[in-house]
């Protein structure tokens, strides 16, 4: 279990480029799957969930070359399938969320697709039925074992369908539309997630030959293509990562400027953080944080406290609630954080109390904050990471902390940001990994 140890309250400076986007890379390395000609993907992050996923194509049998930093050609003219009953597959497949998105492109182009229960963060349930329901109405026949977690479709002759998904889901969407670009005839998707995630691999496939309307919409028409040639895509800069820098510039106090953030495709995060009272300004395509000693939340026009909620895609995405919420510690006002989505988000809130922080859990779902106005700085302390961005929302309050905080589990930080402390430690942040 890796560890960081964090000396606070430092005032940090400079420029700071965001990674590839994490949840984009998981989806479009998996549409490689798609054809047998070479696909070539820039601005993939290094970090350990897409690491872990390249590994996995790898053993599939895909041939990958590094190009050059971040950039990757696959080739998936040779693969193994029965690599996907193996022992090790049961084991490696399932250790991340992301891997479940190769089963839609496997369906679509060998007739079948496997995969153990997959991962991520323990955040509350996760049930993967967007998916599987999908599937089933473009043909394809499913099967579960219980007791090995194993799920499994299979469908030789995939044919169009219209759907409602039953909820939004991000990686069901994408799964979905990776099964019916090669199915026969027309396949409409409604409820449809529209994060930039599913435009971008929307567009990528387009570009492969597939013909889908309405990207960007929750309403996707596919006509089913025959095949699928290859591509060169470029991941988005991760919006999640721009969010948590927003962040952390507000709570440190700090002068930061994030470069090359592709502003147009960042919906309301910004204007979230500006309710927060957070200035940022738009320079280009630059998001310039200017060093604030305070900032105060806004009410609603009647006065009533601001909630800030999460909802799929144009809605804010609960990714950021968990760093919204660590802001708001030292805002001025008060605001309710509700994670609608997710049941079990929210409980590394006590490690903020602890630091000082004035939270009340009223529910697993929903935490009223009452800031303190930057009065009394956090208290530095020792706590351990339970989930990718309760992760990063606690670093970012022990970069603000009197003292020398400790995290632990510094794993689920790696899992979706690359090289934190040597990039934090560029604009003069103190912290120090340990093994
Ligand atoms: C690898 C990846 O891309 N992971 C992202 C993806 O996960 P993932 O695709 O797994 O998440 P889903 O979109 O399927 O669902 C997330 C959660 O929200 C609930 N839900 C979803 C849609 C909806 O309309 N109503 C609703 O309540 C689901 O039941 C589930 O509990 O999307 C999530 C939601 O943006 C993000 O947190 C994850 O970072
Ligand atoms: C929840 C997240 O990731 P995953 O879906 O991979 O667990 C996240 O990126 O915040």
């Amino acid at each position: 279990m890796g560890t960081f140890q964090i000396t606070g309250g430092k005032k940090l400076k400079g420029n700071i480029i965001p990674q590839g986007a994490k949840n984009e890379a998981l989806q479009v390395i998996c549409a490689v799957l798609l054809t047998d000609e070479k696909v070539t993907i820039s601005n993939i992050p290094d970090i350990r969930d897409v690491n872990k996923l390249i590994d996995l194509l790898a053993d599939l049998g895909v041939s990958i070359q590094r190009q050059g930093p971040g950039s990757y050609s696959f080739k998936a003219d040779d693969l193994n399938l029965d690599y996907m009953t193996s022992p090790e597959f049961k084991e490696k497949g399932g250790a991340l969320r992301g891997s479940i998105m190769i089963v839609g492109p496997l369906l679509a182009r060998f007739g079948k697709g496997f995969i153990p229960k997959p991962g991520g963060d323990k955040i509350g349930r996760r049930r993967l039925d967007t998916h599987f329901i999908g599937f089933q109405k473009l043909g394809a026949k499913f099967r579960y074992n219980q007791d090995e977690s194993f799920y499994g479709v299979e469908g030789k002759k995939l044919k169009g369908a219209d759907m409602l998904l039953d909820e939004a889901s991000v990686t069901g969407t994408a799964n979905i539309i990776m099964a019916a670009v090669l199915a026969e005839g027309t396949t409409t998707i409604y409820n449809a997630a529209c994060e930039p995630y599913i435009q971008q691999l929307c567009k990528m496939l387009n570009s492969m030959g597939a013909n889908i309307k309405g990207i960007s919409s929750n309403l996707l028409t596919i006509e089913g293509v025959k095949e699928l040639g290859g591509c060169e895509h470029r991941i988005l800069p991760d919006m999640i990562e721009i969010g948590s820098w927003i962040g952390m510039a507000a709570m440190t106090g700090s002068e930061i400027t994030i470069k090359d953030v592709c502003y147009d495709e960042l919906g309301v995060i910004p204007t979230m953080f500006r309710k927060m009272g957070i200035k940022l300004e738009r320079v280009g395509d630059d998001i310039h944080i200017p060093a604030q000693d305070h900032y105060e939340i806004e009410n609603y026009i009647d006065g009533s406290i601001l909630t800030i909620a999460d909802a799929p895609w144009p809605g804010f995405t609960p990714d950021l609630l968990s760093i919204a919420l660590v802001v708001a510690t030292q805002a001025r006002g008060s605001v309710l954080i509700h994670q609608k989505m997710f049941e079990s988000r929210l409980f590394f809130v006590d490690k903020l109390i602890d630091m000082g922080a004035q939270i009340i859990l009223c529910d697993p779902h929903r935490a009223t904050v009452i800031g303190i106005d930057k009065q009394v700085p956090l208290k530095a302390t020792t706590m351990t990471s339970p989930d990718i961005r309760a992760g990063i929302s606690l670093l970012i309050a022990a970069l603000s902390a009197d003292g020398v905080s400790t995290i632990h589990n510094i794993e689920q930080i790696d899992r979706g940001y690359q090289n934190i402390d040597e990039r934090l430690r560029a604009i003069g942040a103190e912290i120090v990994r340990l093994d």
